[in-house]
């Protein structure tokens, strides 16, 4: 069956459901030859959430260009005429992994330093040999990332011939046409016209081979909305065995080349000053200098707070000048006698900035459990399989934080007892200026005990008092490590200092949420005291907790530790609902007799009477965790019944306040609690149940994920919704397929929207429900004003290609010959275990098929009721949109005629028709020079 789309002929592949990637081949003739020979196109190659997280990774690079390797970011440009003059455009932005391709050279160039195939892209291409879109033996080194914003494309090449075949490129974002042809023309800007056009759609595989890729040109002409492909090719045998040589000298990423300033030779040189400040790697300048001594801003916490990034040239201007204040002899004779390095490598940084966005993975820096170390997850994301350049790095990390320790020892602090932390590299359970510690000390001078403090709570970088020997202890804090003890000699007095606990805060929820700031619907943890033991409950356990609520700000930790023996153990069921959302979160984050200060932002709150409350603030409690209980297996219905009803209700509340995120979370988790819970249930209280509230429920949560432009989400819920809802009446049905229509219209699904539409409005007609009928014509207006809009842009898209051609042919028969790969279950990926959590949090519905696992009652047949409304008000749009579907049945008809007609009478592309072909004579594509890239 041929579809008409928008001007494309396409026939669908036959067999959607296989696994198996199958492709589409494509006919196109010039001069006797198929010109996309060797062209295959596999739609669907790449599965949204793939995309997504992909998107997010590319931008992310993107944003952190700076950090990338040499010559890995390009910025293209065009030049376009503009009245007299040329001016020049800035184009698309190019990423180039694994190799440098030089496009004016027209070579791969080795000298050129560019970042190693990441995880990411090797994701992608085990994804599309897993699926058979392209074999094993061409498996792509190299990667070409070209982000396109609206307006620009890429100009008329072939892809240079020194890159086997075959290659391939994937899209993602949008739909966008490539332009293919033995001869392209100019058509001035960046615009050209060839004679035949294939759609790309989104997160498609392209496949190049044959003609297509060595003789046929291609190009992308500007594209209407951000697109971004991925250009895989493999690097022929010399390239790779050059770029891999050169590649040990490539710099491993500028972050270790960092000021090395040294109090010998101080102040650094002009020279290395400056270098820096083309080179700023400020985040980890800023803890450097951190951990030197000096009281300054702590930089890398901008992200946090969101503020805007500082200007970098002042920000490094003056921390100049702040070093140059504190310079010898100013700076304590103590300090290291070179500035400590400890950089946080590119691969750890982004490995915590994939961490950030993971629930889990955010416990930076406590003391490492038997089983786990953390520095591991900082040092590559990985536990074990670092690669060359991870363990060059690590090396050197190792001696840097070496040559710290053996500094500090040659000085006059001695170490009386080591860290606790069980290796050296936990820079992270140092504290940092601003932060929270525990302290004891004693000061004496000989047998006499000068001073003495036990388990003071201070903030490290504000002495309490100005007196020598705060400040002193306050200076050593800054370089100690949890668990560690020192003695010190400071004006003739002993000093002996503890450090008991870094009470670093730290995020427990996820940090950047998308619907909402940083600080909204997050809980966050103080730890005050070490818990014990590996497990820290998970959702569904009770835990026994003392809670001591808005504890004073500036209690000492024992202080609070006994307030809390005052206050009653009680129970706290996880995802029961009962507390406010954050503080259960908070206790997720906790070990067994761990004391915290756990503080949950207003997102979460509930009000204590009831319902209107319509706003909070951030709450705080003082908690010690007691005893985990497992939980248990099977709540009762009527617990799960009631805390879904609670949280529905609370879910209500958030709504009523336009608090849509929060909303969301508990309409989503009332839903959960029906998972185990139904399954005891006979079929009529099943069915009363799902009526009353897991239909509703549903709807509720379609309402929440529309307000965030989930449309997706919203048409998936409204479907579970409308076949779950058992005997519904016209009503039911009108309202329910109105709203599935809004969200296929924003999903751009004309025919699905419509067919919905025509639903609502018989139910509506049937249920005599003008207010419904009045959506359905808003809905209808709106469906029939973005669908003219979005066949203007392609028209005006296609503009220049001669034939918006795609003739699909099938290149696979429906019966597995077994000549292609099988498909088979891919095994778990790198970042699949992220990706998966990451989506499922989003939509749990989509990836648990048991999330509603309440089986259909038999339905009962419809009774048709009786019409009430006599008029149909909507035939006549109906007729409208119907004659606006044949007429453009008719122009495409036309169209493609035209080309038939063309294609018969015009085969040696002179333009003139009723000519025979020449055969050979200067025409032959064979002989068009075309240019490489
Ligand atoms: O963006 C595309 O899909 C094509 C890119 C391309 O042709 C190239 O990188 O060589
Ligand atoms: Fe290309």
């Amino acid at each position: 069956m041929k579809k008409n789309i928008g001007g494309c002929w396409e026939i669908p592949p036959r067999a959607v459901e296989r696994r198996c990637l199958r492709g589409s081949g494509f006919v196109f003739f010039e001069d006797g030859t198929n010109i996309l020979e060797g062209l295959t196109l596999h739609r669907e190659a790449i599965d949204a959430r793939l995309e997504a997280y992909l998107v997010d990774w590319i931008d992310e690079q993107l944003r952190n260009r700076k950090a990338l390797l040499g010559a890995t970011f390009l910025q293209s440009t065009y030049t376009v005429p503009e009245g007299k003059r040329l001016v020049t455009r800035k184009g698309r932005q190019v990423l180039q992994y694994g190799s440098y391709y030089d496009y004016r050279e027209h070579a791969i160039d080795s000298t050129q330093p560019v970042e190693e195939m990441p995880a990411q892209l090797n994701r992608v291409i085990d994804e599309l040999t897993h699926k058979g879109a392209l074999p094993r033996w061409a498996r792509p080194d190299t990667c070409i990332v070209n982000v396109y914003e609206a307006g620009s494309g890429i100009s008329p090449h072939v892809d240079d011939v020194v890159y086997p075949r075959p290659f391939c490129t994937v899209s993602f974002l949008s739909d966008s046409p490539i332009f293919f042809g033995t001869r392209i023309t100019p058509l001035g800007g960046n615009r050209f016209g060839a004679p035949v056009a294939v759609d790309l759609p989104r997160r498609s595989v392209l496949v190049l081979d044959g003609v297509a890729a060595n003789v046929t040109k291609h190009c992308i002409p500007p594209v209407n909305t951000r697109r971004i492909s991925l250009t895989f090719r493999r690097m022929p045998e010399h390239a790779r065995r050059a770029v891999a040589e050169a590649r040990l000298s490539w710099p491993r990423g500028r972050s270790t080349t960092l000021l090395r300033a040294t109090v010998e030779a101080w102040p650094p040189s002009e020279e290395s000053r400056r270098s820096h400040l083309r080179n700023p790697r400020w985040e980890t300048v800023g803890e450097t200098l951190l951990s030197a001594s000096s009281p300054l801003p702590a930089p890398h916490r901008r992200a946090r707070r969101g503020t805007p990034p500082p200007d970098e040239r002042a920000f490094f201007v003056s921390i100049f000048s702040q070093i140059k204040a504190l310079s010898p002899p100013a700076l304590p004779v103590s300090t290291p006698a070179s500035l400590f390095l400890a950089p946080r490598t590119r691969n750890s940084r982004r490995v915590s900035n994939l961490m950030s966005s993971l629930r889990w993975k955010l416990y930076l820096g406590e003391e490492a459990d038997e089983a786990e170390s953390e520095d591991e997850d900082y040092l590559g994301g990985r536990s074990s399989g670092y690669t060359h350049d991870d363990m060059i790095a690590r090396t050197k990390k190792l001696a840097a934080v070496e040559a710290f320790e053996e500094a500090r020892r040659k000085g006059l602090v001695e170490i009386v007892r080591p860290p606790s932390h069980r290796n050296h590299l936990a820079a992270s359970v140092r504290p940092r200026v601003g932060e929270e510690v525990i302290f004891s000390y004693r000061a004496s001078r000989g047998e006499e005990t000068l001073a003495s403090g036990e388990r003071i709570v201070a903030r490290v970088g504000s002495p309490t008092n100005d007196d020598r020997r705060s400040v002193a202890i306050d200076r050593e804090l800054r370089d100690m490590r949890r668990g560690e003890k020192i003695r010190f000699e400071d004006d003739g007095t002993t000093i002996e200092v503890e450090l008991h606990v870094v009470c670093e805060e730290r995020a427990v929820t996820r940090a950047s949420s998308p619907w909402a700031s940083r600080r909204d619907g997050s809980a966050r943890k103080r730890r005050l005291e070490c818990g014990r033991g590996l497990p820290r409950p998970t959702w569904g356990d009770t835990v026994v907790v003392r809670v001591l609520e808005a504890p004073p700000a500036d209690a000492h930790a024992d202080a609070i530790a006994l307030a809390l023996e005052e206050e009653k153990p009680r129970e706290v069921a996880l995802g029961s609902g009962v507390e406010r959302e954050g503080f259960e979160t908070g206790l997720l984050a906790m070990k067994r007799d761990e004391l915290a200060i756990v503080s949950a932002s207003g997102e979460f709150c509930r009000s204590e009477a009831g319902e209107e409350k319509t706003s909070c603030s951030e709450w705080t409690a003082a908690v010690r965790l007691l005893e985990i209980r497992k939980k248990r297996e099977q709540p009762s219905i009527e617990e799960a019944e009631a805390v879904a009803r609670d949280l529905k209700r609370r879910g209500g509340v958030l709504a009523g306040m336009g608090r849509w995120r929060g909303a969301e979370a508990l309409y989503t988790r009332a839903l959960r609690h029906f998972d185990q819970a139904t399954f005891a249930l006979s079929d009529g209280a099943r069915d009363n149940l799902e009526n009353d509230l897991v239909v509703p429920l549903l709807l509720n949560i379609a309402v929440c994920a529309r307000k965030r432009a989930g449309h997706q989400d919203e048409e998936a819920l409204v479907t579970k919704a409308l076949r779950l809802r058992h005997a519904p009446d016209a009503a039911f049905k009108a309202k329910a397929y109105v709203r599935r229509a809004a969200a296929r219209v924003d999903l751009a699904k004309w025919d699905e929207a419509k067919e919905d539409l025509q639903l609502a409005a018989d139910n509506a007609k049937r249920a005599d429900a003008k207010p419904v009928l009045k959506d359905v014509q808003r809905q209808l207006a709106r469906l029939s004003d973005l669908r003219k809009a979005e066949r203007a842009a392609k028209t005006k898209q296609y503009a220049g290609a001669k034939a918006a051609f795609c003739d699909v042919v099938e290149v696979t028969d429906d019966d597995d010959d077994g000549s292609r790969p099988r498909a088979h279950k891919a095994a778990p990926l790198l970042y699949e275990k992220e990706i998966d959590d990451r989506l499922k949090a989003q939509k749990p519905w989509e990836y648990d098929p048991d999330y509603h696992k309440i089986k259909h009652a038999p339905r009962q047949p419809l009774q048709p009721e009786p019409a009430v409304l006599k008029e149909d008000n909507l035939k006549d749009q109906y007729k409208a949109f119907d004659e606006e579907d044949e007429k453009h049945d008719k122009a495409v008809a036309q169209m493609r005629q035209n080309w038939v007609m063309n294609q018969m009478y015009d085969t040696n592309g002179t333009g003139r028709r009723g000519m025979k072909p020449k055969g050979g004579g200067g025409g032959s594509m064979f002989e068009q020079s075309f240019t490489h890239l």
